[in-house]
């Protein structure tokens, strides 16, 4: 099965996190997710992270520590390895390309979004961190 390496920015900002809701026209459209995409060749994690949030919202971002472990989900077209790194933006954008909708969500609120599958784990994790003492 074709391996796809996957980063994505759990970001943090006045204690809450940015979900993000995928376009209905991509793969797992409208399912909610971590903003991010596939590790390039010759890039490390935090280096394809900042270049997507780049991308997706022209914003720069500082990126974190990992959240949890990575995971892997089998689909039809490959297997989704994910790794959630916590974020934070030092530029607010938000030009959206690749989203349909984006939310700031408390702690308590996390496990009501229509999570993407891989993205579950690192869910789990963040319920765990205090928002509100995150700092890097
Ligand atoms: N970005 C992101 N992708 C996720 C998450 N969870 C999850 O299963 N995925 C899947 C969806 C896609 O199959 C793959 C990432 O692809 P992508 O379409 O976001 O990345 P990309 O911008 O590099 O891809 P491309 O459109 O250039 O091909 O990982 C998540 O939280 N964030």
């Amino acid at each position: 099965m074709k391996q796809i390496h996957v980063v994505g920015a759990a970001l943090i900002e006045n204690g809450k996190v940015l979900a993000t809701k995928r376009n209905e026209d991509r793969i797992l459209g409208s399912l909610w997710e971590f903003p991010g995409g596939k590790i390039e060749p010759g890039e490390t994690p935090e280096q394809a992270l900042k270049r997507e949030i780049e991308e997706e919202f022209s914003d720069e971002i500082t990126v974190g520590i990992k959240v949890g472990e990575t995971s892997s989900i089998t689909y039809d077209f490959g297997t989704v390895n994910l790794s959630i790194y916590l974020a934070k933006f030092n530029t607010h954008n938000f030009h959206l390309i690749a989203h349909s909708d984006i939310q700031w969500i408390q702690k308590d609120d996390l496990e009501k979004m229509n999570w993407a599958d891989a993205d579950k784990l690192a869910v789990q994790a963040l319920k765990k961190i205090d928002f509100t003492k995150v700092d890097f």
